[in-house]
């Protein structure tokens, strides 16, 4: 095993996507560190979601390569990144509203599951134990992220920041080694957002999953991340931890303008 992939979930390496004139992501290198929590920020318009968009098979790179654990993922199709383990959350949830809570958990699970539909129709009892297995999973990550109670109530039905929850749940079932949450805090009142914040570092510290976030809250960034990105106009403007990046003159100009960096404001 290279010293690359014992150390680097994920390489990103030249990545440039364009849409007609717009270059929206721009020869961006990056490597993002096997069992940490790294950050990916800037302002609105960065190129962070497109970002996340390639790494998760959405979009196809126009220039560049993503390799996970050393393996290029560049042209496989977003179901089997998943099945390869990369997992991930979107910034508008995404949830099946009408289906209940544990069901939404289960969706997540399918593309581990042997059994096909003719299977479920047949109702074979080897069917029966898997769905039975499937279900107590389920629960069990309900549980992990404290929405166990409510597992058989409409997914519609719960709070935003829940919901917020419920889609890290059904992320995780899929039982991923790399967990992207694009604006996890986005909505969440200060109460939902500190909760968020230990769940996050539970997630990375028991399970060892590789977590990356887009995030536009820079108390839970700053709290959280071990590494950071930033991206201005889809290129990458700095990469360091907390520290660094706080006072790092050009994220602050991106962030706050020219005149910021003048007056030496600190984000
Ligand atoms: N499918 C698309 N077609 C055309 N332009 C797009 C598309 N997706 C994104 N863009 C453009 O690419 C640029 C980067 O957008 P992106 O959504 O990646 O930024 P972002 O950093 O995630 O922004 P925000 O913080 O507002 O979510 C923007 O100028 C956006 O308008």
């Amino acid at each position: 095993m290279s010293d690359h992939q014992e150390h680097n979930v994920l390489k990103v390496t030249n990545l440039m996507k364009r849409f007609g004139g717009l270059t929206a992501v721009n020869g961006v290198n990056f490597d993002f560190p096997k069992g940490q929590i790294s950050a990916v920020i800037g302002p609105n318009g960065a190129g962070k979601t497109t970002f996340f968009n390639m790494i998760t098979g959405i979009y196809v790179p126009d220039k560049g390569n993503i390799e996970l654990d050393g393996e290029s993922i560049v042209n496989i199709k977003p179901d089997r990144i998943t099945s390869r383990g990369i997992a991930r959350t979107f910034q508008n949830i995404r949830l099946f509203g009408s289906m209940t809570v544990l069901e939404n958990v289960q969706v997540g699970m399918h593309i581990h599951l042997k059994t096909g539909i003719v299977g479920t129709l047949l109702n074979l009892p080897r069917v029966r134990h898997e769905e039975h297995d499937a279900q107590r999973e389920a629960y069990r990550l309900l549980e992990y992220v404290g929405l166990a109670e409510w597992y058989n109530e409409e997914a519609s039905s719960l709070s935003y920041g829940a919901q917020r929850r419920l889609e890290i749940a059904r992320a995780l079932a899929a039982k991923p080694k790399v967990l992207l949450l694009d604006e996890p805090a986005a909505g969440m009142n200060p109460r939902e957002t500190s909760e968020l914040t230990g769940l996050i570092r539970r997630i990375q510290q028991e399970l060892n999953i590789s977590i990356i976030l887009i995030e536009h809250d820079m108390k839970l960034v700053m709290e959280l991340s071990h590494h950071i990105l930033v991206l201005d106009h889809g290129e990458k403007i700095a990469e360091g931890g907390p520290e660094d990046i706080r006072s790092n003159p050009k994220v602050i100009e991106a962030y706050l303008g020219k005149s910021a960096v003048e007056e030496e404001i600190q984000i």
